[in-house]
This record gives structure tokens, sequence and C-alpha cells, in this order.
């Protein structure tokens, strides 16, 4: 059942606040009736808000709440109506970064920025002050970083047209999404891209708003936990033992099980399995190691190898895949693969670390050093050193010739289902 689930898999984007005084729910909207929302939008500590009306619901289980308890202001500089769109900005290293994960609402012409629930000075401001060349009352609003969009950047939907506000340079481009539902309000996931439209949702690609098969689904199954509605029957957390790991250069870490992966640093949002095809399209089955290098990431399944670029969704280089002999000049299969910041490739096979220099052509096995352990699934390398996984547990190196040398091994620690998103 989802409401068993979300309880394991979202504890850290369903911290609701416990409220002793429960004046301010109201049951005017159940949303297992299926309802069609205003505006979605995380907030600053990752909890899914849902707006309709004067309502508000925060994360994927509970009661609909008064939006005026949490967002008082929403009200006294505006008669709650409505909220028209809601996003939550990023913008980490941009001119107004004092703007990084604030939430903005949208209020007919108006603009809100709370931050902890609390309106920023000098806000509600125009909308076109802040946002120039967007309109007013807006249908819906989603935040698109670098890396998933070309640049930080904000998309507004009102109608079938989208504005891609460059929040950089404050530059609009305008698009004509038909093929797309109108939006009555938009939602980014876990690095997916959602519009909701009646009680149903269409996942869709931020850049070029393409739109694949199976949509549009019922947003009671998904972003819900209702009796009579779920998902992911048949289908197990994917075990807590792991067949590669990596972290690519934009910081994104991802643990690969079986036929799923798992993005690990997106812990405020939630932690949850996707099939690996989903993103890495030409990879299908299960994966013996991955690393990144540069801008791309490597994934080495048996005695193949394919390069995908990591910028704004992956993409295959073309030629790829290609036999591992050919790329790094060994045999496959592997068990584990991780550079760190030199330009070496350490690659496990067996009870063996091979370094291969990934700017010598060609590519060849340059040392060979033994290692203390009979069988590695996967390794890492990162600002805290060399993550080696064995089993249900991994082992911290400060280094890989602290790997190869060390006579002890350090302490075990857990991989658990809290971090990783796994069935322990
Ligand atoms: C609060 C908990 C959960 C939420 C909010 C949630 C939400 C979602 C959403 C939004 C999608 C994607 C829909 C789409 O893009 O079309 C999805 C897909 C999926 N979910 Fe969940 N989910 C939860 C728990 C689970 C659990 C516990 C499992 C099973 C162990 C699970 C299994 C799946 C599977 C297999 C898919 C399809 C993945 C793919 O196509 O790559 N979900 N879920």
């Amino acid at each position: 059942a989802p409401a068993h689930h979300a309880a394991i898999v979202f504890e850290h984007a369903e911290e609701n606040p416990q409220v002793d005084d429960e004046s301010h729910y109201n049951a005017k909207y159940d949303r297992c009736e299926g309802i069609e929302f205003d505006a979605i939008a995380p907030d600053e500590k990752g909890t899914a808000l849902f707006f309709k009306g004067d309502h508000l619901w925060k994360g994927f289980s509970g009661p609909a709440e008064l939006a005026n308890a949490t967002f008082q202001e929403l009200d006294e500089y505006h008669h709650l109506g409505h909220v028209d769109a809601a996003f939550r900005m990023h913008n980490k290293d941009g001119k107004d970064s004092k703007h990084h994960d604030h939430v903005f609402f949208f209020l007919d012409d108006k603009v809100f920025s709370y931050y902890n629930h609390t309106l920023e000075k000098s806000f509600p401001l125009e909308i076109q002050q802040v946002f120039p060349g967007i309109p007013s009352h807006l249908d819906a609003a989603v935040e698109c970083p670098k890396g998933e969009c070309t640049t930080d950047s904000v998309l507004f939907f009102k109608g079938h047209e989208v504005y891609k506000f460059d929040i950089r340079n404050n530059t609009v481009k305008k698009k004509v999404w038909d093929h797309l539902p109108v939006c009555t309000s938009a939602f980014r996931w876990l690095e997916h891209y959602y519009c909701f439209h009646g009680h149903n949702f269409t996942r869709f690609h931020p850049l070029s708003g393409e739109v694949e098969a199976n949509y549009p689904k019922e947003t009671r199954r998904y972003f819900m936990s209702c009796p009579n509605f779920g998902h992911g029957a048949g289908h197990r957390r994917p075990r807590c033992k792991l067949d590669a790991i990596t972290t690519d250069s934009t910081g994104k870490s991802y643990a690969f099980i079986g036929i799923m992966y798992i993005r690990l640093d997106t812990l405020r949002d939630g932690i949850h399995p996707f099939h690996i095809v989903r993103s890495w399209k030409e990879v299908s089955g299960h994966v013996d190691a991955v690393f990144s290098y540069g801008d791309k990431i490597y994934i080495i399944q048996r005695d193949q190898i394919y390069i995908y670029k990591s910028a704004a969704h992956y993409t295959l280089i073309e030629g790829y895949p290609k036999p591992l002999k050919e790329e790094l000049g060994i045999d496959g299969p592997v068990d584990a693969a991780f550079v760190c910041d030199e330009h070496i490739v350490h690659v496990i096979q067996g009870q063996k670390m091979l370094d291969i220099n990934l700017e010598a052509t060609p590519r060849a096995v340059k040392t060979e050093a033994p290692l203390p352990f009979s069988k590695i699934d996967a390794a890492t390398c990162h600002t805290d050193g060399v993550k080696v996984f064995v089993g249900g547990e991994y082992y911290l190196y400060q280094s890989p010739k602290l790997l190869a040398t060390s006579k002890i091994n350090p302490v075990p620690h857990k991989i658990s289902s809290e971090l990783f998103g796994c069935e322990e």
C-alpha cells in the first residue's frame, strides 16, 4: 500500500509539523476525491505544498489546512482567492543568490517571496518588478536549474504559452507548447517535470516540452496516498546492495541496483527508485560499474562501455557503446570503477585494482595492486575519500593508495535505507 511505503521512502519529505490547534484543518476539500490543484511547489525543507482555493496540503499525505495559517500575508495583502502559481527558486551561484530556496507565490499581478514561512521584506511586489516580461494571472510556474535547463531558469505557464525566464540575466523566451494540456500547476520532483491538469498529470521534458507515451496519469495514484489508489505494486524497493555508484561533475550522485537507479543527493525532496532506462535510454538491464570523469559519465556493462554527456540530461556519445577492450584496454567484466581528482580510473576486478591513465593513448593498465577484499560491489571517490561497497556495508578510505596498502579494514558503515532509499 502506498501509505505504508510513503512513510518509509519519504520520511524526510513528510515532516508535517504537529499542530495542537486543529481548528484550521478543514474538510472542505478531500484530495482523494480528485482535485485540480492551483499550485504545487516544494518548500525550503523539501515538503511538497499543494494549493487549492484558500486551502493547502503539506506533503504527500495528511489533511487540508487553511493556507493563511502558514502564509498569513497572502490573505492580508490580498484577499486570498487562490494562489495562481508557485515555485522554489534555484539560484545558488547567480547574482541574486540571496533568493536561493525562497518559495515564490503568484496571485493575480503580485508576487510574494517566502523563506521559512516568513514573507521577505519589501514583498509583495508587482510580478513585472521581479520577473520583467512575465504576465500576470499565471496558470503555473516551475524552477528549472542549470543542468536540466541550459541555465538556471523558471518556466511560467499561461494557457499554452510558456515563458522561459533566465534568472541570470532576466531574459525571457516565449514558446507555445500546444501539445501539452493547459497546466494549472507544475512541479519539479527529483529532476522530473510534471504538468498538472484536472486530476491528472503529464510529465514533460523541460527544454523541449516533449511528452513520452503513457500520459496523462492519475495524480492520486502517485503524488498522494489515497485508499484504492497507488502505484509500484509488484515493485519492492531495491535491496541495499549496490551494483555501481558515482557522483558526476555537477554533484549529482547515483546508486545503481538491479534495473533501478536512485539519486542520492536529493534527500530533502525524497528518495525514489526509477528505471535506469528512464535517464540512460540505451542501457537495459543491470550495470557492473559506473564512473564520472570530466563532464561525462561512463557506464560499464559486461564487456561494453557507454559514455554519456552529463549536461542538460544524459545523451549517449556517438559510436558508443564500445568494447571495453577498445576503450580502456581491459577485458570485462569488472566489479567497480572510480576516478578521484587525477586522470586515472581505478578499475576493480576481483581482488585487483587496475589503474588506467585516461589521458594516455592507447589506454592500458599502468599499475596493478592487490586488494583486501575478495569481492567488491561498487566504489566511488568524492570529497570525503574512497567509498568501497561490499554487501550491505561500505568502507571509507582516504585515498586509492590507502585502499591498496592498508592491512586492516576500517570500520564498516551500513548502507542505510534512510540514506539510500533501499530495503535492508
Ligand atoms: C510517497 C511515496 C511515493 C511517491 C510520492 C511516489 C511518486 C512517484 C512518481 C511521481 C512517479 C513518476 C510518475 C511518472 O513520472 O510518470 C513514480 C514512479 C514509480 N514509483 Fe513511486 N512514489 C512513491 C513510492 C514508491 C514506492 C514505495 C515504490 C516501490 C517500491 C514506488 C515505485 C515506483 C515505480 C516502479 C515507478 C516507475 C518508475 C519508472 O518508470 O522509472 N514508488 N512514483
